[in-house]
């Protein structure tokens, strides 16, 4: 089973003389353990991509499913409720709460509802190589060390998807490298089917896959 399918996704902004295709008949199915990479200039629907995709903006015509569940005609409350289940965000800047120690930020979803198979979350900021900051707070750590926290946050609820929106724009050459190379590892050892949106070239060779999103179509990348 797919981890994300989109079939024929179309969205609208606006009506009339101003309407705007953000989508335009888009196809897309990313497998469980596939790390797919999502290029385009600005403005060309990568957001919106991931907002239909995450189930926070309905399509105007299409159909999109998270492994068998459509999302087409949820009710706002069941739409939540897979987000929380199914799907993990990463940011551009990791969004952790000051106040909160790393392994709080990452305990924190787990507060939210019933996880059927939730990972530890010790474990997991170990497997980002945090395990040594566990007590800490967002502001003694590094821009690299916050986004490793905000990745083990978005995966302690043992997603099936991952959707992640250009988590190097804040870091040097050498952080982007290994914040990709970690996307890598947990998709392919989870079983997570993750989307990044990245303006990032240099950090495609981790992907399995390169799109590219041009004035809403999307393509493989030639
Ligand atoms: N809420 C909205 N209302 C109207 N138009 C919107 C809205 N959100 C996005 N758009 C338009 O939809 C198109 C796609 O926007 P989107 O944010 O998905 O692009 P993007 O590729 O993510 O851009 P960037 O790389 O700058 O973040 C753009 O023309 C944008 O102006």
């Amino acid at each position: 089973m797919t981890a994300v399918s989109l079939n024929a996704v179309t969205l609208l902004y606006g009506d009339g003389a101003e309407t705007v295709t953000a989508l335009d008949h888009v196809d897309l199915e990313v497998e469980p353990g596939e790390l797919v990479a999502v290029v385009g200039p600005s403005g060309s629907g990568k957001s919106s991509l991931l907002a239909v995709a995450g189930a926070l903006t309905a399509p105007s015509s299409g159909s999109v499913r998270i492994g068998d569940v459509d999302l087409i005609g949820l009710p706002p409350r069941q739409a939540a409720a897979i987000r929380r289940q199914r799907i993990g965000f990463v940011f551009q800047s990791a969004n952790l709460i000051p106040a909160l120690t790393c392994l709080d930020q990452v305990r924190l979803p787990l507060t939210f509802g019933k996880f059927s198979d939730p990972r530890d979350p010790r474990e997991l900021l170990a497997e980002v190589g945090m395990e040594h900051k566990a007590d800490r707070r967002p502001h003694q750590l590094s821009g690299g060390e916050r986004q490793r926290v905000g990745i083990a946050r978005a995966l302690v609820a043992r997603p099936r998807l991952l959707l992640v929106d250009e988590p190097t724009a804040a870091l040097d050459r050498q952080r982007s490298q290994e914040v990709v190379a970690l996307l890598a590892r947990e998709a392919h050892d989870h079983g997570v089917g993750t989307i990044m949106v990245t303006h990032d070239h240099d950090v495609l060779h981790h992907c399995d896959r390169t799109l590219e999103m041009t004035d809403g179509r999307l393509e493989p990348l030639t």
